[in-house]
This record gives C-alpha cells, sequence and structure tokens, in this order.
C-alpha cells in the first residue's frame, strides 16, 4: 500500500452504521474499521480500504435520515427541521475501482458523520485535493457513423451522466460529414475555452481529431506544418477517446480495454499520456500523420477492400482480411530507414520484454532492404486491439520517439497463416525466418516500379516481361500474378502515394490515459 503521507483530516465517521477512523492525506483517503474487542475475527470481510485521491471521481454531499439517504437538494433541509427528526449529515464519495482487463468502474462509499460542520469540512478538503490537473471544460465530437453506429448513444448513456457528476461542463458536436471535426478545430473551435477534446468514434475520427489540432498547434506557434524537416510543436490540451468505432487500436493499446467507461474516468482522473506521432510525406509533400499503425501490402489491401464493405460494420476487417490472405499478394520495393540506437539495457525485463531504452536523437547510418515482401509494418505503439490483444507490435512504446518496423518477407501462405495467428496467442509472431523488425526514428519506402533509373535499368529485362503479364493478367485475374502496388493503411484511411517518407514526432500529442497498467500477479 503507498505510504499516506502527512494527514489533512482524521475523524470517526459511520459507513452503514458501523464506525471507521476515516483519514485523508494528499495522496490516500483510508477508512478502518473500528473493532470493539482486540479479539482476532477470522471471518470479518476487509476493513481496511484506501483509495489513492488521484482516483476520487467526485464528492457529493447527502442527508442521512433514520438510515434512509436523500440527496441534498435543500428540500429535505427544511422539513426536517420542520419535524425536528432525528438526522445526520453525510457525504459520499465515488472512487474508481479496478474490474477484469484493465476495465474501472465507479464504486462509492457513504460516510455519516454526526456534525454538519464535520462533514463540510470533510466534503471541501477533499475538493480542494482533486483541483490539480483534472479538465473541467471538455469539446466533445461525437461520429454518429463510427463503429455499429452507437455513438451517439454510448455518450448519452454511459459517458455524459459521469461528465455531470463530476461537474465537468462539455460542449458537445455530432459530426454531419467526414472531416467535420477536423475542419473545425483547424478553423473555428475556441481552444482556449477548453482543458481537452474528447473524440466519440474510431481510429479514423481520432485521426480527424489529431490532424485538426496539429495543425492549428503549428499555425498558434508559426511553425510550417507541411515541411518534412520541421520539428514540430507539441498540443497542450490532452485528447480523451471514447471508443465507438470497429478497432479502437489507439484506445485499447494506450488504455487496456475498449469501454467506453473506463475511457471516461480516466478523463476524469485527469490522466495523461504522451504519444508519438509519424509524419508522412511524399516528395516533401505532407500526406498525413499516424499514431497506430503504417501498412503496405496485406493490411493496406484489406483495408482498400473493406471500404467496399462498410455496411458490414467491424466484420468488414475478418472478410476482407480472410480474402487478401488468400490472395496472398507480395509487393517489391526498397525500405531505408535510420535506427533508434540503444543506449541502455531494460532493467524490466518483464514490462519491456526484447526492448531497450532508445536515445530519440540519437543515430546510426540510413540502412536499405530491398526485397518482395507481404507486409511492410510500422506500428508505432503495440497497435493491441481485441482482434490481437496483445498487438501488432507487443513491446512497442507509446512515447519512446520510435516506431517499428516489422518486415514481412514472401513467404508459403502457410507461414503467413503461422504469423497471423501467433498475433492471437502467447507465441511470438517475430521469431519467423521471413520476418525482421527495426526499431526506427525515420524510413522511407519506395516501391520497385519508382525507383531510380540505374535501379530501372538493372531491372529493364524482368520489367518488360511483367509489362506484358500484368496485360495479360487484367484480361485473366485468376492467374495470380501479383499488381505492382499496394496502398499504404494509415490509422485506418487510405494513402494516395505509395512512395513515402516517414518521420516520428516524439510525444507529440498528449492523451487522457496512463498506458497499461501491470496487473498484480
Ligand atoms: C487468423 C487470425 C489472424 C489475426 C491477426 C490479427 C492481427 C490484427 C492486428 C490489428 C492491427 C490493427 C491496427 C489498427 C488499425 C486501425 O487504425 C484501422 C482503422 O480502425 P477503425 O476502423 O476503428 O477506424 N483498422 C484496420 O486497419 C483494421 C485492420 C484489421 C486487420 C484484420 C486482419 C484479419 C486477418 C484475418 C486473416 C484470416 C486468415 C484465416 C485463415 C483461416
Ligand atoms: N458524420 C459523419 N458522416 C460520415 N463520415 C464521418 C462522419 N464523421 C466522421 N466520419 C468519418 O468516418 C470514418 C470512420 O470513422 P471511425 O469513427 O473511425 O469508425 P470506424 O472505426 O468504424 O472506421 C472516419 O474516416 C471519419 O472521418
Ligand atoms: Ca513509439
Amino acid at each position: 500500500m503507498e505510504r499516506p503521507g502527512r494527514l489533512l483530516l482524521q475523524s470517526e465517521l459511520r459507513v452503514r452504521n458501523a464506525a471507521y477512523d476515516v483519514s485523508l492525506s494528499r495522496s490516500l483517503l483510508i477508512w478502518k474499521r473500528r473493532t470493539s474487542s482486540p479479539v482476532y475475527h477470522p471471518f470479518r470481510p476487509s476493513v481496511c480500504h484506501s483509495v489513492p485521491v488521484s482516483e476520487i471521481i467526485s464528492v457529493r454531499e447527502e442527508e442521512e435520515e433514520n438510515g434512509s439517504r436523500q440527496r441534498d437538494d435543500g428540500s429535505w433541509k427544511k422539513i426536517r427541521e420542520r419535524e425536528g427528526k432525528d438526522c445526520r449529515q453525510a457525504f459520499t464519495v465515488l472512487y474508481v475501482e479496478r474490474c477484469r482487463q484493465h476495465r474501472w468502474r465507479c464504486a462509492e462509499v457513504t460516510f455519516t458523520c454526526s456534525d454538519e460542520a464535520v462533514c463540510q469540512h470533510w466534503v471541501s478538503s477533499i475538493r480542494e485535493q482533486l483541483a490539480t490537473s483534472r479538465p473541467k471544460h471538455l469539446l466533445v465530437y461525437i461520429n454518429p457513423y463510427g463503429g455499429k453506429r452507437q455513438g451517439k448513444r454510448i455518450y448519452e448513456q454511459k459517458v455524459a451522466p459521469l461528465f455531470t457528476q463530476a461537474g465537468i461542463s462539455t460542449s458537445v458536436i455530432v459530426t454531419e460529414y467526414a472531416n467535420h471535426a477536423r475542419d473545425h478545430l483547424k478553423m473555428e473551435a475556441e481552444l482556449k475555452k477548453f482543458d481537452g477534446v474528447v473524440c466519440v468514434g474510431g481510429d479514423g475520427m481520432f485521426s480527424e481529431i489529431i490532424h485538426g489540432l496539429i495543425w492549428r498547434t503549428q499555425i498558434d506557434c508559426g511553425v510550417d506544418p507541411n515541411s518534412p524537416e520541421e520539428a514540430l510543436s507539441p498540443c497542450s490540451l490532452r485528447i480523451g477517446i471514447i471508443p465507438a468505432g470497429s478497432t479502437d487500436c489507439i484506445c485499447f493499446a494506450s488504455v487496456g480495454t475498449n469501454d467506453p467507461v473506463t475511457s471516461a474516468l480516466h478523463i476524469i482522473v485527469g490522466d495523461s499520456q504522451p504519444l508519438d506521432v509519424c509524419s508522412v510525406h511524399h516528395n516533401n509533400m505532407f500526406l498525413r500523420y499516424s499514431v497506430s499503425l503504417l501498412g503496405y501490402g496485406f493490411y493496406g489491401d484489406v483495408l482498400s477492400d473493406s471500404e467496399r464493405k462498410r455496411w458490414m460494420g467491424p466484420a468488414r476487417y475478418d472478410f476482407s482480411g480472410l480474402k487478401m490472405f488468400l490472395t496472398h499478394h507480395y509487393y517489391e520495393g526498397t525500405v531505408s530507414y535510420l535506427p533508434a540506437k540503444e543506449i541502455q539495457t531494460c532493467i524490466n525485463f518483464q514490462i519491456c520484454l526484447f526492448s531497450f531504452v532508445f536515445h530519440p536523437e540519437s543515430s546510426g547510418e540510413w540502412r536499405t532492404i530491398r526485397g518482395k515482401f507481404l507486409a511492410i509494418n510500422a506500428a508505432s505503439m503495440s497497435c493491441a486491439c481485441p482482434r490481437s490483444p496483445k498487438g501488432l507490435s507487443p513491446a512497442a512504446h507509446l512515447a519512446d520517439g520510435t516506431t517499428d518496423l516489422i518486415l514481412v518477407r514472401k513467404c508459403s501462405r502457410f507461414n503467413f497463416l503461422r504469423h497471423l495467428l501467433r498475433h492471437t496467442s502467447k507465441d511470438d509472431q517475430f521469431d519467423l525466418t521471413f520476418i525482421e523488425v527495426h526499431r526506427v526514428r525515420r524510413f522511407r519506402f519506395m516501391p520497385r516500379h519508382c525507383q531510380s533509373d540505374s535501379d530501372l535499368e538493372l531491372d529493364l529485362h524482368e520489367n518488360s516481361k511483367r509489362q506484358i503479364f500484368s496485360q495479360i493478367c487484367k484480361d485473366h485475374p485468376a492467374c495470380g500474378c501479383a499488381p505492382a502496388y499496394s496502398s499504404w493503411n494509415c490509422d485506418g484511411e487510405i494513402l494516395t502515394h505509395t512512395g513515402i517518407d516517414v518521420r516520428v514526432h516524439g510525444q507529440l500529442i498528449k492523451l487522457f490515459a496512463r498506458g497499461i497498467e501491470e496487473l498484480p500477479a
């Protein structure tokens, strides 16, 4: 248990008619049952409770009348005074309770005191301790069409009541078209009025929010958002994600679950988790930002194919995933990357599996790999999601200024299936001869048909053969000859260019989250 530190308040209060010693410090609220006899009671239920002050959701005053509680709206006070009943003051503390799989729920405990002044002192003391780093005014964007189209209902039924309880005021915008939220943040939103932005939707909706917020921040700070070499200014507003999409991997990988109530509670207690953002350029022209997966080949093809099946809801990804697995296309190209240099081996192996602590500014030399790939994936975070609870790159860090470049070389369908299946089990999906993983700060990709003249000359002979074949293949799709290009899946959006230059901007944004907590053994 955490050490309580200097006590701010200590009283004897009652909980469900039993006497408790209750104490408040800057870090903990503790209530300990008073035992009338010193005799040991082996069957007595837990007698000492403690809650970190940082995990108290709110406090409200109650009035207790002969055991039956009433909310303090004034009306009861008058009746009580008139009738002179035996009344005591009470207050209720709402706090975070941990459930299975990183889920949080709201629990409550009501303390009764004999003295009204004592009660008020407790309420105001707890409220004073809650003041720091918690948001008071939030700007909420809801995508009503994400995932199973439940965004609006999820927000209204599960999230809004908690915000009200915690005294948070909100401005809610239900989007009317794609990029509505992005453009509102870019041009209209009065950001000074808010302590954070809430995104109700999936990864695509989150992507809209960060594009709006990052662009706006650069303009406000006088930074050119289009330049690939410029150091971008970090965004000061934190972003909360209420999961209501199809994959929800950004929420899952930063909170540990895709549960709207858990997310709402992380927002209320004011958690803060920095996040790396990749900028993607093509020939010095800005294309997009990415925080989760940038995937060429398999994941690009799955996304392109699934967009036409949006009516299927989240199941479209499984359908297209199976289809693209069977299609088994591979793509040729050159990947170059700047490795992140390790400076210190990770001490705690249990947290970081194979990982090291990397110095984000250090650099090695650019390295180049040419080959035939089923997939080229850059995971800037683990990309854990319900489909793959450990994610595409289980040891990726949320905010270390690096991305994990995963190269899946051309291999048999059987081997690719082994790789895919390992995403869902404890087996290491990288421990296969056709997989390579590099932790990088920057990388480039060039599909074979865009390579330089000298490269092209080398390939000329093969190329002309290929062009003839690709014509034949259009007419005879059954021949199985692979197309030359895939597309990039950039956090669930399709990129219009295949040759890209990617750079990681360490800790460019912040989430209302705390990363995935280690579960007690
Ligand atoms: C055989 C089982 C294989 C399971 C392999 C699962 C790997 C899943 C890794 C998922 C990484 C997700 C990264 C996040 C991407 C999102 O940004 C993005 C957008 O999300 P949004 O719609 O919420 O806005 N989502 C996606 O691009 C979805 C990717 C989903 C890929 C699913 C692939 C399923 C593969 C099925 C292969 C089946 C072979 C079966 C043979 C018998
Ligand atoms: N009101 C709207 N109408 C149509 N599309 C929208 C609207 N609001 C947002 N979008 C777009 O919907 C897409 C998918 O949203 P998202 O919330 O990520 O759901 P999903 O996880 O199902 O893909 C995003 O690209 C986003 O830009
Ligand atoms: Ca990272």
